[in-house]
């Protein structure tokens, strides 16, 4: 289902589990800060919704998304997080470097899932377009940081 049939941030609390006693790192990406501002929001505001305390939530930048597996990384090596998410908005320019960026990004993520045994959600967009990125921080389809703080809670959660 593509995202423009499916609200980002549309949950049912009754089925969210209480994040009260869960740690979580949040990593963020300067570029398109508007953006990633936007999707942080989205993120820290579903977190506390959910029960998490706002002292159990830590967040590092980085410069851009391609960074966000070191610092992912860096933060589970270093600080006892349950799950880290990791915020990102690429958006597509002239050349090729979008296509690279966003691959290593979603394997570099992917590997840290495999790789420990802290779950790293996938908050990044990848957009075509500003406007697209736009709609879904916040915008139009809701927030991608809604629905990412959602899957990081469920992910703690597994197997407790
Ligand atoms: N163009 C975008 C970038 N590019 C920067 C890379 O992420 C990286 O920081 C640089 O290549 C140095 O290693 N990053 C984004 O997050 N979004 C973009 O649209
Ligand atoms: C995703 C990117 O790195 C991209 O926005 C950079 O723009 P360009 O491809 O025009 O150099």
């Amino acid at each position: 289902m593509a995202t423009v049939n499916k609200n980002l941030s549309v949950y049912d609390k009754a089925t969210i589990p209480n994040a009260k006693d869960f740690r979580f790192g949040i990593v963020v990406s300067e570029w398109n800060d508007t953006i990633t501002e936007g999707l942080y929001q989205g993120a820290i505001e579903t977190l506390l919704d959910c029960g998490a305390k706002e002292e159990n939530v830590i967040r590092w930048n980085v410069p851009g998304s391609f960074e966000l597996t070191y610092g992912a990384k860096k933060m589970i090596n270093t600080q006892k997080v349950d799950a880290v998410i990791a915020i990102g908005s690429v958006i597509k320019g002239e050349t090729m470097h979008f296509e690279f960026v966003c691959e290593a990004t979603a394997q570099g993520i992917m590997d840290l899932n495999v790789g420990t045994d802290t779950p790293v959600i996938f908050c990044v967009l990848t957009d075509n377009t500003m406007d697209q990125a736009i709609a879904r921080s916040g915008g139009e389809h809701g927030n991608k940081g809604t629905e990412a703080a959602i899957a990081a809670i469920k992910m703690v959660h597994l197997g407790r």
